[in-house]
């Protein structure tokens, strides 16, 4: 039987200063994607409930990207009973795979379409099953053929960090196949 979890409320809504991710030309087209994914697809469900966000950068913050309107995304993230790994807390997957879509989407709203190449975890706090955490994320600039780094933080309310991770993404180009789906 699963336990009872606290529901995020209005948790999930957008943190001060930050829009949701549909409002931005080409974060609609990132929710689109969102929608149907593992992490971010299920916002009603009693796993993982993700919801995206993005803010202005001004051209002087630390990450520095080659979009011509940068900006940066961050996620409210829920984790319930369906995302359990040690009794009654977060299984580590799920928070990677929190990390993962978020700094995937960073880089998506910073550059363009991309895929994780190699990812990193650490798990620095359990995380209670009905926390609601920020997720944080930084891109770097472009490198050589078309890679970028990302991190990403998992953050309470309280500013507990959670969860850190970094991430090796490869930029899609005309090589690539990933838009088709199926097998
Ligand atoms: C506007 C419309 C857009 C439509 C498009 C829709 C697309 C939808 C896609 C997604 C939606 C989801 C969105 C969020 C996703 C969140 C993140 C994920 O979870 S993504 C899923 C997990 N990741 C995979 O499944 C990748 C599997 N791996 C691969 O497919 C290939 O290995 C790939 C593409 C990553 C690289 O293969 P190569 O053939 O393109 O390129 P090579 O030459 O191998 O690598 C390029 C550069 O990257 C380095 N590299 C590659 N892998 C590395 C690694 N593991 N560690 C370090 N460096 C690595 C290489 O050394 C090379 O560097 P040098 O250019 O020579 O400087």
């Amino acid at each position: 039987m699963e336990a009872e979890v606290r529901e995020p409320g209005d948790a999930l809504a957008a943190p001060a200063g930050w829009r949701p991710l549909a409002t931005h030309p080409v974060g609609a087209i990132i929710a689109h994607y969102a929608e149907r994914s593992f992490v971010a697809g299920d916002p009603t469900g009693q796993g993982i409930r993700v919801r995206y966000a993005w803010r202005a950068m001004s051209p002087d913050e630390a990450c520095v990207v080659t979009a011509a309107e940068p900006a940066a995304l961050a996620a409210r993230a829920w984790f319930g009973a369906r995302a359990e790994g040690p009794p009654g807390h977060a299984h580590g997957g799920s928070m990677a795979a929190v990390l993962d879509e978020a700094m995937g989407l960073a880089v998506w709203l910073a550059h363009r379409a991309a895929v994780a190449a190699h990812l990193e975890t650490d798990f620095r706090r359990p995380i209670p099953l009905g926390t609601t955490v920020t997720a944080e994320t930084t891109v770097g600039p472009a490198e050589g053929t078309g890679k970028a780094r990302a991190t990403a933080r998992l953050v309470g309310d309280d500013g507990t960090v959670f969860a850190e991770g970094s991430a090796l993404f490869v930029l899609l180009g005309p090589r690539h196949t990933f838009a088709g789906g199926g097998a």
